[in-house]
């Protein structure tokens, strides 16, 4: 869906010229927006995007946004997308510099179309090599990083007034419809329900979480800095994947905060762990380091194949604390462990590449059953037992995450099929609200999930937290959970 705004007064040649474009044979964009000044675009750019159900994610389209360069306007309207909506498919053209939509026109309709299909999508995520940062006004994850790395991870740039003024609070505020109470309760059990709730809501789950950590580390930052932090972090995930989106790292985050509540008693070590838990996917394409390898994504040969998507994900994560929480990064970590706090992020984000899970898991088989597990250790198996707890989770809950994780891997054969020129089809697309969908249901739905889940439950998930659960105490709920979830899927095994 392609949005073209106008913002202030437009050359109307320029506007006729725009809504020329077409798209096989229809126009290209779906909507016109006249919006009167910068600030008014920003706004609805994180409404738009915060309303889930509206489709305006700015993933499947191409949107321009024309407006009259001589409006005031200091800051490169393009660096302000990429630097705090990563993910975002936009571009802005001064329509008064002479040249105007012109150069918007050359390569739009392919792209259009590549980004209307999911596959063609994610091999342009994965696979196109801009000649320079954010050459293309197509997210790619290769203009992502070279964009990252031309800033420096360790460089700030101001944030633009007509960003810091947005009252990000009331923005999220004032679309919930519970008390802090509702959410408090939700976070603080197993049975977090992150499908149930809107994604406003989940990110006022992940603010009130963050707040109440930062404070415990003593490690402050503003209301509306965190607002924007959590912002900017959600338009770096693609909202468009099944799995790997912003709501599975707030899944991650709350069950890494759970097994901290009963495993870790420093502050800051928790924070930081919830920290990497809800940074440690950024920018997932939603396949795998497999697929990077294989087809010769630029991203996979920048970190030479190795632990290429964590390696990225954590550069996002640093450059995005860099940007807007400075003070995590540099406050003295606890005594138990002479690291950096970003080392310990590091750490954390690549324990989730399941390449090393066997290593994890044969040290755990090596640490003594009546001996507790030394800290150091402890910390990184604690995200990469949250990042796959979600075959630990009531079955309800569960189920769910298994169905999205399903469709993934349909969409990764499919993108096989592309990448090797072969026919590809995949499984009718995700049209329902899963959410409303009891186990029972979506096995009638998409009866390839059982198989899956059982393949996963016994090569990966039973070792590992059988280990785990062994060996640290008060987890066996993770283990009743997984064996209950287990025995339903081997009753509806095709
Ligand atoms: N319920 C599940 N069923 C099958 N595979 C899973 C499930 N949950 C997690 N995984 C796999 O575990 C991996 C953990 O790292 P990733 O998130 O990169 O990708 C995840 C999936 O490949």
């Amino acid at each position: 869906m392609s949005t073209l705004f106008l913002v202030g007064s437009v050359d109307l040649s320029e506007v006729e010229k725009a809504n020329k474009l077409s798209h096989n044979g229809r126009t290209l964009f779906d909507r016109q927006v006249s919006l009167s000044d910068i600030d008014s675009l920003l706004l609805r750019l994180y409404q738009d995007r915060l309303d889930l159900s509206s489709g305006w994610n700015y993933e499947t389209g191409i949107s321009l946004v024309l407006y009259n360069g001589r409006a005031s306007f200091k800051n490169n309207l393009n660096e302000i997308f990429k630097k705090f909506f990563p993910c975002f498919n936009i571009v802005a053209i001064d329509s008064g510099d002479g040249e105007g939509i012109g150069k918007f026109y050359s390569g739009l309709e392919e792209e259009v179309s590549v980004m209307q299909d999911r596959i063609k999508r994610m091999s342009h995520w994965m696979y196109y090599r801009p000649s320079k940062p954010c050459s293309s006004r197509m997210y790619s994850m290769m203009g992502h990083l070279l964009t990252v790395h031309r800033d420096g991870l360790q460089n700030r740039v101001p944030i633009p007034r007509t960003i810091r003024n947005i009252d990000f609070q009331s923005l999220v505020r004032k679309t919930l419809g519970k008390d802090d109470l509702f959410y408090w309760q939700n976070l603080s059990t197993w049975e977090f329900q992150a499908h149930n709730l809107a994604y406003t809501e989940l990110i006022y789950c992940s603010f009130l979480l963050l707040k109440k950590l930062s404070a415990d580390a003593n490690a402050p930052i503003s209301d509306n800095k965190l607002f924007l932090l959590l912002l900017t972090l959600e338009s770096s995930y693609h909202q468009v994947n099944k799995f790997h989106n912003f709501k599975h790292a707030i899944d991650v985050m709350q069950a890494t905060w759970q097994l901290c509540e009963r495993l870790v008693d420093d502050p800051l070590q928790t924070l930081l762990l919830c920290m990497a838990a809800i940074g440690h996917d950024i920018g997932h394409p939603g396949s795998n380091n497999q697929l990077l390898s294989q087809f010769h994504s630029p991203i996979a040969e920048n970190y030479e194949n190795h632990s290429a998507l964590e390696n990225m994900h954590k550069d996002f994560l640093e450059s995005i604390l860099t940007q807007h929480w400075p003070q995590l990064l540099l406050i003295n970590s606890s005594k138990k462990l002479n690291k950096a706090n970003l080392d310990i992020l590091t750490e954390a984000i690549m324990a989730t590449d399941m390449a090393l899970h066997e290593g994890y898991v044969k040290k755990l088989e090596h640490s003594p059953r009546n001996d507790v597990i030394d800290f150091a250790t402890l910390l990184p198996l604690i995200i990469k037992a949250a990042d796959i707890s979600n075959v630990t989770r009531p079955l309800k809950i569960s189920s769910q995450w298994a169905c999205l994780i399903t469709f993934e891997f349909a969409e990764c054969a499919a993108l096989q099929n592309f990448e090797e020129k072969k026919a590809y089809d995949l499984q009718d697309d995700l049209n329902c609200n899963i959410s409303l969908l009891s186990p029972d249901k979506l096995v009638e739905r998409f009866p390839s999930i059982p198989n899956g889940q059982i393949f996963f439950i016994e090569n990966f998930a039973e070792q590992f937290f059988t280990e785990f659960c062994t060996r640290l105490p008060g987890l066996d709920f993770l283990i009743d959970n997984m064996e209950t979830n287990k025995k339903f899927w081997l009753s509806k095994r095709q």
